[in-house]
């Protein structure tokens, strides 16, 4: 058994790092906010205005928001904000107008309207240097039919649970291997608890992609796995910092040193990642995910490169935050620890509780296609949307005693539904419909086996 003595590297304020979409905005959960106070989902809807806080001509709340702690705490501010308007709201953020949705139901509704083509927002440093630099990229940054046609071939592996059962040895091996590199800390302080995560990541999906050969070779890769790990970081920290502000382009154009830092990660990373993934290609076994898109598909190398790089870009930060997050949470407290090590039911309910407090990927973003009305609420085509995942995590109406962390309110009931959730519907940590993570699977198996090992 393994201690867990875990000091978060940001002492108590644990990052949870993710985007307007996925990472753009890194904020510190220390202070969860409580969710009393939260207006009631009823309503007797026909046609409703949408409640808009539209703060002061042309820079809209963007000094609100900043006075609440900025981009880091967006969470928290727009919680707030639902607690004074509801479930729906409008708000002029200054350079940038958006609907914030946190009623179960009606997130679930935008998914069935988001059109054949979801579109998300893309945070505006990523799709400068992807312009500028003439980048080839992953599904994230796809649209419309090109992201369709690889989506659609992808999907056939990524979300088979089969093709990802014939990789069960890889996995526990790869896991056994983090366990026993966390061993060395047993009984003491994890130095950077949030890199070892983050490599972990990397590796699960590496050898996901390469399949058997890679535990043969999981030394040659090692390092190669860490210098990743190095530079994502480096990407996400600048491109946060950038994506906060009222004008990326500017920067760039001025040649800010921030712009720079972020251009000169970005190139190291992909570049890093293209080694990586023509070693990986060299190094096959059957049963790996590269080769079903490579051999099977016969996908060319340069597009294989592009939709790799984006894959391990993604895994990193979203499962090494929920790991860091699960373990935070079973090592607080020894009675949940240890009914999780005797029930594996209780296991994917510590991940599924991880999930919804500390949601990695705390607002999901779409641009509707068309005008819709849901719920007597007008949406506007091409409006940004927001779902709140944060809050519609934190409800108490959904989940009764919701601020508690409780891996038993996910077992089924023989009546149907789980034990300690009212409505399962606002649960969508990975998003919903054909949009949503192609990573879910491999997240939840990397997770659940990651923390019945370590436990
Ligand atoms: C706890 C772990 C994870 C969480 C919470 C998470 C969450 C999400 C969410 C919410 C989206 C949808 C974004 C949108 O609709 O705009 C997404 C997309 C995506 N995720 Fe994940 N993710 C996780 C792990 C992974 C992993 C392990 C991979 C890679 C193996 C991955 C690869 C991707 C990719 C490539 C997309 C873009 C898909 C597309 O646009 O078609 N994710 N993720």
């Amino acid at each position: 058994m393994i201690h867990y003595s875990v000091r978060p590297n940001l002492s108590f304020s644990f990052r949870a790092n993710f985007e307007m979409n996925r990472r753009v905005f890194r904020f510190a959960l220390a202070n969860s906010t409580n969710s009393k106070n939260r207006k009631a989902f009823s309503r007797n809807a026909s046609s409703y205005d949408i409640p808009y806080n539209k703060g002061i001509p042309v820079l809209g709340t963007s000094l609100a928001i900043g006075a609440a702690g900025g981009a880091p705490k967006l969470h928290e501010y727009v919680d707030n904000r639902h607690k004074e308007f509801g479930h729906v709201f409008r708000e002029n953020m200054g350079s940038v107008s958006a609907v914030f949705v946190s009623n179960p139901s009606i997130i679930r509704k935008i998914f069935l309207v988001e059109g054949k083509y979801p579109r998300h927002f893309v945070p505006k440093a990523w799709t400068l240097y992807n312009e500028l630099h003439n980048c080839k990229r992953g599904l994230f940054f796809m649209e419309g039919d090109e992201w369709y046609k690889w989506r659609k071939l992808m999907n056939k592996y990524f979300l088979s649970p089969s093709t990802l059962d014939d990789l069960k040895n890889v996995h526990e091996g790869i896991v056994e291997g983090f366990v026993k590199r966390w061993k060395k800390f047993d009984g003491r302080e994890v130095s950077d608890m949030e890199f070892e995560f983050y490599r972990h990541s990397i590796s699960f999906v590496l050898g996901s992609l390469i399949g058997d050969s890679y535990l043969r070779q999981a030394d040659k890769y090692d390092n190669y796995v860490t210098e990743l790990a190095t530079k994502f970081q480096s990407v996400f920290e600048t491109s946060s910092k950038l994506n906060i502000l009222p004008s990326v382009k500017i920067v760039q154009f001025l040649r800010l040193p921030l712009w720079g830092k972020f251009e000169s990660s970005v190139t190291s990373s992909l570049d890093a990642s293209k080694k990586v993934v023509s070693m990986a290609l060299e190094d096959l076994s059957k049963n790996g995910l590269l080769s079903k898109l490579s051999v099977n598909e016969g996908i060319p190398a340069d597009m294989i490169s592009a939709l790799v790089a984006d894959l391990l870009i993604a895994a990193g930060d979203t499962t090494a935050f929920t790991s860091q997050w699960a373990v935070y949470r079973l090592g607080r407290d020894a009675n949940i620890q240890n009914s999780a090590r005797q029930d594996s039911t209780l296991i994917r309910g510590a991940v599924r509780e991880t999930l919804r407090l500390y949601p990695s990927a705390p607002f999901i973003t779409r641009i509707l296609p068309n005008d819709e009305t849901i719920d007597g609420y007008k949406f506007n085509a091409e409006e940004l949307v927001l779902l709140s995942l944060y809050t519609a995590g934190r409800n108490d109406e959904l989940y009764p005693r919701a601020d508690l962390f409780e891996p038993e309110r996910w077992v089924k009931r023989n009546s149907g539904g789980y034990a300690g959730v009212t409505d399962v519907n606002g649960f969508l940590p990975f998003a919903m419909g054909s949009r949503s993570c192609i990573g879910a699977r491999l997240a939840n198996i990397q997770l659940q086996t990651t923390i019945r090992q370590v436990g």
